[in-house]
């Protein structure tokens, strides 16, 4: 009768022995169950909530539905309270994916849990929590923590004193043969670290210890005295352990025996009942004959086994009515052990009837199905003081990261202030100036500054070398001026990449301009046409080219100025008419610095917040910490507020130094209230920590991360208003703009900075209500998938 099947390669305990002996033990079987369901039951739920783990028909896949990777199916398992139970399987088997599942850190796709009376994660179960000592596979410790900081943290957590853990530290170092508790962890050996992990589950005596692979790398002897403290401490009943190890022999201390495979038990005794059942001399060799008959392939007879095994018996029922009804039906041990041989056999899941625990309180039944917000539950005082400490201490240790967080936007800021905004200068301008005649280049071009070209009793003008005057203005703006002889030879510059712009004055430039304002209305068009420079631009750069176009027609303006003084005419006389009065905001000379500054500012402190946080995050998640804390009880909600206090201290160390830069050293505008300029710099990098919890929450790696804050930063700059108005961008966008995250606070940041604005005017205060507004958002989507987003 094959419960489980696996490519064909079953081979049934039936099979191995002998068939009077099968029928006869079935029926009595039978008439068992037959006898119990006549009898008065206590009730299912309550019998399997006084036993310390129960799980009942466990699903559990990894990957899609249409690719499942099947890891649990169907699986039953029972650890009475006051058992060691020792849980036993091939790599990969899903053992650690079953603890995490006891302990509340995976959920499964169908079936049932109850972990000391209660069901994980529910309201009162105190799973996760500290009635539970937790050792994952992975060392999962902090390695810049000595070993008495790592058990004051999850001593805090259980909500341990500090004398109480110092008391409990000093008996595990000497248990598990630790060094000084002063030695860092990060500097210990592999066992060495494993036993502090070991130490960390151990510490707050425990109801239930689930220890994954807890002596790995640890000498004989050692193991021993582990294993002689898990059996003292369980003697009580008071303790219940769940042990998983690849030593196989060391589980014959253990009162049960789950030995996993193909997602399900493939028996589930207490040792001396496997040693006795397969006649071996250890568990070793029990092992060693169901991995005889795992390389015997997918052959299906007895015959092959038995001459492996003489004889093999199905477990009798120790007393049926002890056993509740629902198990009775599902109780059927099943599954495979190796990679070809599955089993299957009614035998029954013994229940050791000294280890049956005491009825006692339990906790609540389950509430009815809770709401979202109601599931976030209200942070403790505890939880908070020892997170707040453990990410103080991990920052405080670490003097790279701190340098990286001093450094880092202050080399930023510097780069900027530096690199960008400037005015171009030393742009080559092609000048054939044929005023000078054909030795143009050769001939200096001078003229006589402080003469007025007028006469002072006819009024006759006498205009010459204007275009001297004029290129005398320009280099003070541009002073890399490369004479030509031809316009021809000035072109081939200019399309050879040699020259920015080429500007030709006509022979009789200033001769042809004196006539054109004097006496326009008598000028002919070749008058007008020979009173122009002509200019040649390479347009290819627009800011280049808006900023020579500017110093061109300035140039212009201040010749004529100068003209108009000497000769003790109206300044402004010869210039455009048009004035511009001093900027009411802003400066008069455009500044690109003082333009990007706020949103690039802004910028620095955001994304370095999203680095900083999204990878302390993922270091703590990766390395198993985050998970370690989970299970002690510690909520998402707790680990991201203690976040983000401690990265407050950083973002305000932060912004201090780029404000300071930006503004004290490089003289960034400020006319605005420098307070709210400064509170709005925190809350954005407050923002940004947020989004850093995002990226760490939805990302299972460093690398993607990466790619998603990369792939953030980018439309973030673009489309902000940090190096391109809003106004100048398709309207789409600039719907989309004011909806990103740094868009409202650059214009508030703009504003104070520049016009002086303060926090009464809406373009101000809608920055900072917009900043609230995702710092709320992103907050909310972190704590829901830290809470949600499970295996
Ligand atoms: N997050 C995950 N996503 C997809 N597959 C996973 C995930 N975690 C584990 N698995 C797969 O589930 C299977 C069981 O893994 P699990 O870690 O539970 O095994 P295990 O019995 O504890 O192994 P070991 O003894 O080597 O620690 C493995 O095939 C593993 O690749």
């Amino acid at each position: 009768m094959p419960a489980y099947d696996n490519e064909g390669a079953t081979i049934s305990m039936e099979d191995v022995r002998p068939p009077e002996q099968g029928i006869s033990t079935i029926q009595e079987e039978l008439q068992a169950r037959r006898l119990q369901q006549m009898k008065s039951q206590k009730s299912t739920v309550t019998s399997r909530k006084q036993q310390a783990v129960c799980v009942r028909r466990a699903h559990k896949r990894y990957g899609s539905s249409k690719n499942p990777n099947i890891i649990l199916d169907g699986l039953n398992m029972t650890v009475p309270k006051g058992a060691i139970y020792g849980l036993l399987g091939a790599s990969g088997c899903g053992k650690t994916t079953l603890l995490s599942c006891i302990v509340g850190r995976r959920r499964l796709n169908s079936g049932e849990i109850w972990v000391l009376g209660g069901r994980p994660g529910s309201p009162g179960s105190g799973v996760p929590g500290p009635r539970i000592g937790y050792m994952p596979q992975e060392i999962a410790l902090f390695g810049e923590f000595s070993i008495r900081e790592t058990m004051i943290y999850f001593g805090w957590i259980a909500g341990m004193s500090t004398a109480r853990v110092d008391e409990r530290t000093d008996f595990l170092v000497q248990l598990l043969q630790l060094p000084s508790h002063s030695r860092q962890v990060k500097n210990l050996s592999g066992g060495q670290q494993r036993r502090v992990s070991l130490a960390a589950a151990l510490l707050h005596d425990p109801e239930l210890l689930i220890l994954d692979e807890p002596t790995v790398g640890v000498d004989p002897v050692l193991r021993q005295s582990i294993w002689d403290h898990l059996v003292e401490v369980t003697k009580d009943k008071r303790t219940t352990v769940i042990i998983t190890t690849h030593y196989i022999d060391e589980t014959k201390q253990a009162s049960l025996i789950g030995l996993m495979r193909g997602g399900r038990f493939l028996a589930e005794e207490a040792p001396s009942e496997l040693i006795r059942r397969y006649q071996a001399e250890s568990l070793e060799d029990v092992f060693l004959k169901l991995s005889v008959l795992q390389n015997m392939g997918k052959r299906r007879r007895s015959s092959i086994l038995a001459g492996v095994v003489e004889r093999v018996e199905i477990p009798a029922i120790p007393d049926p009515t002890s056993i509740d009804l629902e198990e009775a039906e599902i109780g059927e041990i099943s599954g495979e052990f190796g990679d070809n041989v599955s089993m299957s056999s009614k035998g029954r899941v013994v229940v050791t009837p000294e280890l049956a625990a005491p009825v006692e309180a339990l906790p609540p039944d389950d509430e009815p199905p809770e709401g979202c917000l109601e599931r976030i539950k209200p942070m403790k005082w505890q939880n908070m003081k020892a997170l707040i400490w453990k990410n103080f201490f991990s920052l405080a240790r670490n003097y790279g990261l701190l340098a990286f967080i001093v450094l880092l936007p202050v080399s930023q800021m510097v780069l900027f202030c530096l690199a960008i905004g400037h005015y171009p200068v030393g742009l080559p301008l092609a000048v054939v100036n044929n005023e000078l005649g054909v030795n143009n280049t050769m001939e200096p071009c001078t003229y006589d500054k402080d003469k007025c070209p007028q006469d002072p009793e006819t009024y006759q003008w006498n205009l010459t070398r204007f275009s001297c005057q004029y290129l005398d203005f320009l280099s003070k703006k541009q002073s890399n001026l490369v004479p030509y002889a031809t316009k021809e030879l000035a072109l081939a510059a200019a399309y050879g990449g040699r020259a920015r712009a080429v500007l030709v004055f006509p022979g009789n430039f200033s001769e042809s301009l004196q006539d054109r304002l004097v006496d326009g209305r008598k000028a002919p068009d070749w008058v007008i046409a020979s009173s122009d420079i002509e200019v040649h631009m390479d347009d290819t750069d627009k800011q280049v080219e808006w900023m020579l176009n500017r110093d061109l027609q300035l140039a212009f303006m201040d010749a004529a100025m100068h003209l108009a003084k000497v000769c003790q005419l109206p300044k402004r006389l010869f210039t455009v008419p048009v004035y511009f009065h001093n900027p009411i905001y802003g400066l008069k000379i455009p500044n690109f610095t003082d333009f990007a500054g706020p949103g690039v500012i802004l910028t620095i402190i955001f994304f370095l917040a999203v680095a900083l946080t999204s990878g302390a995050m993922l270091a703590e998640r990766n390395e198993g910490i985050l998970e370690r804390s989970l299970v002690s009880g510690i909520t998402g909600t707790e680990i991201l507020f203690s976040h983000v206090i401690v990265q407050m201290l950083v973002m305000g160390i932060q912004s201090g130094v780029v404000l300071l830069i930006g503004f004290v050293f490089f003289g960034l505008t400020i006319n605005g209230p420098l307070g709210w300029v400064i509170f709005l710099t925190v809350i954005t990098g407050l923002c940004g920590m947020t989004f850093g919890f995002v990226v760490s929450c939805l990302c299972d790696t460093e690398r993607t991360a990466t790619y998603l804050a990369l792939g953030s930063f980018l439309p973030m700059v673009l489309l902000c208003g940090i190096i391109w108005p809003v106004e100048g961008m398709h309207f789409i966008l600039q719907w989309i703009s004011y909806f990103l995250p740094l868009t409202k606070s650059t214009e508030s940041l703009r504003s104070m900075l520049q016009r002086g604005w303060d926090i009464d005017v809406p373009t101000v205060y809608s920055g900072f209500v917009s900043t609230g507004i995702w710092i709320f958002l992103y907050l909310t989507a972190s704590i829901l998938l830290i809470k949600f987003k499970k295996g």
